[in-house]
């Protein structure tokens, strides 16, 4: 339950970044040497890849919350598991994995939760059978059995979608191809994996929607400082633009240029975000956002900005709605295969509170005004889930009641505590 509370004030951290913390697992893992990572996300989806590496093999300890030794095991090094290697809820632990297992000795099995066993894997196992691969599915959809003692080969990919998972899944499948793996883009996407791996010493040319690399190198164990994930900043970001008298800093937030797309989206609205105390840590850039209390209107997004803000929509549909005017949403049908149909399930919850909201098949026509008190679903999507709290702030009444959010913890463990210590008003079931 999210009601009205006080402006929202203060200074926080937010957890670590998943995508960051997912590819630092599993490149420590294929090393050579003990690797650290600090500012792990201790999400359910990371944890998951954890264990499944632990099932691989590889030894990770925890020294602190937050914080991974990993004893890599070298390129070859992984064993076979006795059991499926499930996934949970993790579209990036399976789709990167199934990439990272295409090249191994041994059979393995990916598995993941309801959501996931929903979630398209052909646009990996696909172009990773092209490699050589020999991957079992049924209808495209997990689980996925992934045949070991294929020789892989690398291919020239030109990939029909802006993803970062695919993009990532070929190359770990390339470290063990012969020959060159490149992966072409329609749209540039976030380039963590190319940036650890050049961090752990393989050889890897990239640019904007581009990447290649060839087979044959090693991967040498180094430490890694993951920022705060701008993901889960971007909840707040959106409440404290919406809640009178709020001011708040969030700290140490990764910049990356791909994944900040919100910001620009929301300063186009009006709002009112300073960039503080901008600084590199561990090859990101990392800075404070502060930000305030500032009106906001409709915009027309512009569709450019869609991959660069592809998990802040849930966030983004709540500043639409709360805005003044209209805000139109196109090219985001990516939205519709995520954790859930995001667009119908942020439409479908808003229209709960009375929002006059249009869907499209790729976007949605939301038209602001005031939100008032219900009930609304979470379809077990943490980032729907995490939007209606938003929302609640500024709903009327009795506040918003968001059922099925239980798997929060899955990007953001202990957010209710952190939205309730600057100014939320959120209470358990
Ligand atoms: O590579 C990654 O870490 C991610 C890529 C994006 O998915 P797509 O590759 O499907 O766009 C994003 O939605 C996901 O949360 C994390
Ligand atoms: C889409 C997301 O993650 P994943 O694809 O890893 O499940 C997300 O975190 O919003």
């Amino acid at each position: 339950m999210s009601r009205r509370g006080g402006p929202l004030r203060g200074a926080i951290t937010v957890p670590g970044d998943k995508s960051i913390s997912h590819r630092a697992l599993m490149l420590a893992a294929l090393a050579e040497g003990t690797s650290r990572i600090s500012g792990f996300l201790e999400g359910e989806d990371t944890r998951a890849t954890a264990a499944v590496l632990a099932q691989l093999g590889v030894i990770i300890e925890t020294p602190a919350p937050g914080e991974r030794c990993v004893h890599g095991v070298g390129l070859h090094g992984l064993r076979g598991p006795s059991r499926p290697l499930d996934c949970g809820n993790a579209g990036t632990g399976m789709r990167l994995l199934a990439g990272l297992l295409a090249g191994q000795a041994f059979d393995a099995t990916l598995v993941g939760d309801e959501s996931l066993s929903r979630r398209p894997m052909r646009r990996v196992t696909e172009p990773l059978v092209w490699m050589g691969a020999r991957i079992d599915t049924s209808e495209g959809l997990p689980p996925l059995l992934i045949r070991g003692g294929r020789r892989l080969r690398g291919i020239r990919y030109e990939s029909p979608v802006a993803s970062a998972q695919v993009k990532s899944a070929l190359l770990l499948a390339g470290l063990y191809a012969e020959g060159e793996t490149e992966i072409l883009e329609p749209h540039p996407t976030r380039d963590y994996t190319e940036r650890m791996l050049s961090a752990f010493g393989w050889p890897i040319r990239f640019g904007p929607g581009q990447a290649s690399l060839t087979g044959g190198h090693v991967l040498q164990a180094t430490d890694v400082q993951v920022p705060a994930d701008f993901s889960s900043a971007a909840f707040f970001l959106v409440a404290a633009s919406l809640v009178p008298g709020s001011e708040l800093r969030l700290r140490g937030v990764g910049l990356n240029p791909r994944r900040t797309g919100l910001l620009l989206a929301l300063k186009l609205m009006g709002a009112d975000i300073e960039v503080l105390d901008e600084r590199s840590s561990g090859g990101e850039t990392v800075a404070d956002l502060c930000v305030r209390h500032a009106p906001l209107h409709g915009i027309e997004l512009p569709p450019a900005l869609v991959p660069d803000m592809i998990d802040e929509f849930p966030a983004l549909f709540i500043a639409a709605a709360a805005a003044q005017g209209t805000t139109v949403i196109r090219g985001a049908a990516e939205l519709r295969v995520k954790e859930s149909d995001r667009i119908a399930s942020m439409a479908a919850g808003l229209r709960g509170l009375g929002v006059q909201v249009a869907e499209t098949p790729d976007g949605a026509v939301i038209t602001g005004g005031p939100l008032g008190a219900g009930t609304v679903q979470g379809h077990g999507d943490h980032r729907v889930a995490m939007s209606f709290a938003v929302a609640g702030l500024v709903a009327t009444g009795s506040g918003v009641h968001i059922e099925d959010c239980r798997n929060v913890g899955t990007s953001f463990p202990g957010f209710m505590e952190l939205a309730n210590g600057c100014g939320f008003a959120l209470a358990g079931a």
